[in-house]
């Protein structure tokens, strides 16, 4: 999307060919830095150190992972140590195996020393085709914010977001944005409230950055305010991103997601969640039960960096020397509480049966 009026994507294949390009999203929003990934493991631990986060844009940096691999070699044993690299670099989004389950698959056949070609133009298949498919996700979903304007003509629609699912956390477009962006684009007024996002603050640097360069209303929240909102009518749809939805139509997301779906059902305010295909995950019948949640460094919850008065970027502690820490880095919302999932081939029950007819490929990957 836009950054100053220039068009970027989160991640690319560089000019010269094989290195890979990233916005380094851990110095946003203060700072805007490309970083270059120049091996297997400048990816592995890009994604490990959330260089790059949000499901789809693990899974499509994970693919450009594989290719800088089989630069560097491009054996079977090669293959197999890239894809063991990469797959422990977070244990959450399952995009991440989706991605490196599609690069094994169109890569073990091919003869080591025609690999890399061959997993670069899959990669770049695997970037191109979360694009489109986010394009899709933003068609399907306009229609429920069209559907609430039609409802309120002359005034403003007003949204919630939890995290960023935005086109910092795909490739393009992003998925609980994507709606966002075509109705601002096709003129509709919205406005959009925008948690914060504790500990990482992904919607406070990420979501509130890319809606900010892209000129859509908004307002960054402290994340125990969506409640109150919700209870004064002054939220009308809340759509999220999601990391895994099982079987079930269970949703893992950021954390504190759970807790906005709780209020949203509490409230009558349609809770939808936007996700591409990959996410689904068909080997987990209990999300709650079965999903694994990353739990990462303490130091997110004890420390915060931002900018000083002089403009100096500084890290500070908010809590006591001495007191343990918990960083649950996700949550799972129960089906139960979801209004439906916008997906790029419509809007689905969050459940089994309307899962496994919009996508009956998904069955068959999950038993890889
Ligand atoms: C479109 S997936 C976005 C999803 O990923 C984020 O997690 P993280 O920033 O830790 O990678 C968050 O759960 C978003 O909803």
């Amino acid at each position: 999307m836009k950054v100053d009026g220039k068009h970027f994507r989160s991640v690319w294949r560089e000019r010269d060919g094989w290195s890979v390009g990233a916005i380094d999203q851990r110095r946003l929003p203060h700072e805007f830095v490309v970083a270059r990934l120049t091996s297997c493991e400048d990816a592995a631990v890009a994604i490990r150190d959330m260089l790059v986060r949000g499901a789809p844009l693990i899974g499509a940096t994970a693919a450009y992972g594989m290719a800088l691999a089989m630069r560097e070699d491009a054996s079977d044993a090669g293959l197999k140590r890239a894809y063991e690299t990469l797959i422990v670099a977070r244990p959450t989004a399952i995009n991440l195996k989706w991605a490196l389950n599609e690069m094994r698959a169109a890569l073990a056949p091919v003869e080591p020393l025609e690999r890399a070609e061959a997993a670069y133009a899959r990669a770049d298949e695997i970037a191109e085709q979360d694009v489109e498919i986010n394009r899709g996700i933003a068609s399907n979903g306009l229609a429920l914010i069209e559907a609430i304007a039609a409802k309120k003509p002359g005034e403003t629609v007003n949204l919630l977001t939890h995290c960023n699912a935005g086109w910092l956390a795909t490739v393009d477009w992003g998925t609980a944005t994507a709606p966002i962006y075509l109705a601002h684009e096709r003129g509709i007024k919205i406005h959009v409230w925008v948690d914060e996002t504790r500990p990482r603050n992904q919607g406070a640097s990420l979501t509130a950055w890319e809606l900010g360069h892209h000129g859509v209303p908004h307002t960054v929240i402290p994340d125990n305010t969506g409640g109150h909102l919700m209870q004064h009518g002054m939220v009308d749809l809340a759509i999220v991103g999601t990391d895994r939805v099982a079987a079930n139509g269970d949703v893992c997301n950021k954390i504190g997601t759970y807790l906005k779906a709780l209020a949203a059902h509490d409230n009558n305010v349609p809770f939808y969640v936007a996700l591409p295909s990959p996410t689904i995950d068909f080997a987990v019948s209990d999300g709650i039960r079965d999903i694994p949640i990353e739990q990462r460094s303490g130091t997110e919850v004890t420390d915060m960096t931002g900018l000083t008065a002089g403009g100096r970027l500084e890290t500070v502690r908010i809590v006591p020397e001495g007191s343990p820490v918990a960083n649950y880095a996700f949550d799972v919302t129960p089906a139960r509480l979801v209004t439906g999932l916008i997906t790029e081939r419509g809007v689905l029950k969050p459940d089994r049966a309307s899962l496994a007819a919009a996508f009956p490929e998904r069955i068959a990957a999950a038993a890889e």
